[in-house]
């Protein structure tokens, strides 16, 4: 969190867990969730009646922190109250749009490509070079509009962020020209199978690249998730939608309940959270990527709450049999609800298991050592917890001062698998050098969490799911 930005949220009132519309739709609805923020704009609306009755502290005097994030290339010390025309100035200056210019001077306007909660979002071309692009209409009257249209310009540039490529105001609606991103939604391709862990290690790689640079940039997005998560023709991944997502500074928290119930981090229910309930969601979606199903789950909101407060996940039966160790290591740091516990991005992004199936070098050194030891693959053994005795492993459930490797000492082994399971020893190894977790954290991180007792995980259905969303 190196900006330092102003940003707070009014607290929400219980009632508006009760309020989240739920949506759905049947393909992957597994491990599809949705969220509404209608209720969130309604309290905000009810803070500002209530302004009169409580004005010290008021929602309203905490919310003109939220109006009135800097602009891009402002000082963290702009005071706050400055209105809507400075931020579109900003946009202006940046995305070269003129502000008498009408979209249809630059545009033509396509087909809808998709439907979100504050508008549609339409295919688009250029009449000048002719390249098509995604527009989202947003209509006025809401600050996150304002907020998304600022901080999608603030992170505009990474190749994990949807570029915004120009800005064009109308008197009701704002129309955000994006980068086309012609391959879908992350959660469509999650519902065609399950992944492989090289695969979900890669994909899932670039994700938390975007986040870490968000919480460099200091944004938070608070609404991590698969259907969030867009695919370029190539197969890259765009983070998209920041219809949620603050600015916040280095050691200040937000207190707004905000996100997608199955995705939200139980700090997020409790009033109090930072840019760590990303790593939370990231979890989530891991756990996904993983076994295809959500971790927390119920036929209601509140039982989805409830859920992510008190569930136990147990990491090592049914699916999780064959789920490597080193993968589910990795999620229990991040499903952890201690939040100086769980890990921060770029702790996940040199967790061993990424390192493994990301990094090249690692890879050819395996490789090698396979070359060297032709025996049946041992990352099957490494795989499979059933073969713990005999594989190598990252045990997540010890307590040392470092992430260790358990070896089999196994005597009825043959030479050649000892000889392999040395080969991924070594790259764990090489792996594991790179993982650099304080001593604290990692004291309390190296106990993973206990037995589960998971609500409806076996056999999830369409219809649970909306249900509960
Ligand atoms: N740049 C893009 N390229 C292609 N499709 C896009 C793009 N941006 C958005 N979409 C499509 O439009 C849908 C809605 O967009 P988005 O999630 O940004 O809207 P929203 O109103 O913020 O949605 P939500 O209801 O999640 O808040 C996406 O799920 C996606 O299918």
């Amino acid at each position: 969190m190196r900006k330092k930005r102003k940003g707070s949220e009014t607290n929400v009132s219980p009632e508006v867990t009760n309020n989240f519309a739920p949506t759905c739709d049947s393909r992957s609805s597994n491990i599809r969730s949705h969220y509404s923020l209608e209720d969130y704009a309604r309290i905000k609306k009810r803070c500002k009646e209530d302004v009169d009755a409580h004005p010290i502290g008021s929602c309203k005097s905490r919310l003109a922190g939220v109006a009135t994030a800097p602009p891009c290339g402002a000082s963290s010390l702009v005071p706050p109250g400055r209105g809507l025309k400075r931020k579109i100035g900003c946009i202006e200056v940046i995305t070269r749009t003129g502000r008498k210019k009408k979209i249809e001077d630059d545009y033509v306007k396509g087909d809808p490509i998709g439907q979100g909660k504050f508008g549609l979002v339409w295919l688009c071309r250029s009449k000048t070079s002719g390249v098509e692009f995604a527009c989202k209409t947003l209509h006025k009257g809401e600050e996150t509009v304002h907020r998304e249209v600022e901080i999608m310009q603030h992170l505009s540039g990474h190749p994990g962020v949807v570029t915004l490529q120009a800005v064009y105001e109308e008197p009701d609606c704002f129309h955000l020209v994006m980068e086309l991103c012609s391959g879908g939604r992350l959660i469509d391709q999650m519902a065609e199978g399950q992944y492989s862990e090289q695969r979900a290690a890669n994909i899932f790689k670039d994700v938390m690249l975007v986040i870490k640079y968000c919480h460099e940039m200091g944004v938070v997005h608070r609404d991590i998730k698969p259907e969030n998560i867009l695919l370029t023709t190539s197969g890259k991944i765009k983070l998209a939608d920041f219809g949620l997502a603050m600015r916040i500074s280095n050691g200040q928290t937000l207190s707004g309940l905000a996100g997608s119930p199955a995705y939200v981090a139980p700090e997020v229910l409790l009033g109090n959270y930072s840019e760590k309930v990303d790593i939370w969601s990231a979890g989530v979606l891991l756990h996904a990527l993983l076994v295809g199903v959500l971790p927390f789950q119920g036929d209601s909101l509140k039982e989805v709450f409830e859920a992510i407060k008190n569930v136990k996940l147990d990491f090592h039966s049914g699916k999780w049999e064959s789920v490597s160790k080193p993968a589910r290591d990795l999620l229990a740091r991040m499903l952890t609800r201690d939040v100086s516990s769980r890990i921060t991005a770029d702790e996940v992004l040199r967790h061993p298991w990424i390192l493994f199936y990301t990094e090249h070098s690692l890879k050819t050194l395996y490789t090698k050592s396979k070359l060297k030891n032709p025996v049946e693959p041992s990352v099957q053994k490494f795989n499979s917890p059933r073969s713990e005795s005999s594989a190598t492993s990252i045990d997540s459930g010890s307590c040392s001062q470092r992430p260790h490797l358990v070896l089999s000492s196994n005597s009825s082994s043959c030479k050649s698998e000892e000889l392999d399971e040395n080969g991924v020893v070594d790259v764990l190894a090489v792996a594991i050098s790179h993982v650099r977790i304080s001593e604290p954290k990692r004291s309390r991180l190296c106990s993973p969490p206990g037995p589960i007792e998971q609500q409806c995980s076996s056999n999830l259905t369409a219809n649970n799911l909306c249900r509960a969303f």
